[in-house]
C-alpha cells in the first residue's frame, strides 16, 4: 500500500502518532511526500495534482481522502480495505496539501475516503488513516484493538 502526501512531516509529535500505527500495518504502508509547491492556489493544486497521480501510477486503485468522499463506518472501512487489497491493483491513498485537492484527483480517483465534514490539517490526516487501517486491519483478523461497544 501507498500514501502518497503533500508536504514533508518534520520529527516530531505528528510524524511520531503516524508511525506509531504506519509501523504495525501489514502489508507496509509506503510513504511518499510531495515536495509543496509554489504559485496560486490554483497553481499549487494543479501541480500537486500532476505529481499525486505520476507516484500513484496508472494502474494503481486510487482512494481520495476528501471531506465530502464516502463515510463508511471503521467496520465497513475494514471491509472495503479487504475487498481493494484483494482487488489485484496496487492500493494508493491520497492526501491533499494546505489548498487542498484537485478536482482532476478527485475525478481520477477510484474511490474517496472522508474522515468527517470537519477540515483536518493535512498533517493529522496520515495519522488518523494510518489509525484506522490498523483499526482496519485488526477487526480483519480480530484482534482486539478494536471494540465493538455500541448497543
Ligand atoms: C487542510 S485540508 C484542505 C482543505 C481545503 N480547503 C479543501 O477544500 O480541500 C488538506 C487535505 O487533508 C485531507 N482532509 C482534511 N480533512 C479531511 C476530512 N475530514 N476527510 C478526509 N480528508 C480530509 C484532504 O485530502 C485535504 O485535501
Amino acid at each position: 500500500m501507498k500514501l502518497v502526501a503533500v508536504g514533508r512531516m518534520k520529527s516530531g509529535p505528528e510524524r511520531e502518532l503516524f508511525e506509531r500505527y504506519a509501523v504495525r500495518l501489514r502489508p507496509r504502508l509506503e510513504l511518499v511526500e510531495i515536495p509543496d509547491a509554489k504559485g496560486s492556489v490554483a497553481e499549487v493544486r494543479r501541480k500537486d495534482a500532476q505529481a499525486i497521480l505520476a507516484a500513484c501510477g496508472a494502474s494503481s486503485f486510487v482512494v481520495a481522502l476528501d471531506e465530502g468522499g464516502a463515510r463508511p463506518d471503521s467496520a465497513a472501512f475494514a471491509g472495503l480495505l479487504e475487498r481493494w487489497l484483494g482487488g489485484g491493483r496496487p492500493l494508493c491513498f491520497v492526501i491533499g496539501g494546505a489548498e487542498g485537492l484537485e478536482a482532476s484527483v478527485i475525478a481520477r480517483a477510484d474511490a474517496t475516503l472522508s474522515l468527517g465534514r470537519l477540515t483536518w490539517p493535512h498533517m493529522l490526516v496520515r495519522s488518523l488513516l494510518a489509525e484506522q487501517l490498523y483499526r482496519a486491519q485488526s477487526i480483519l483478523s480480530g484482534h482486539p484493538y478494536h471494540r465493538e461497544a455500541r448497543p
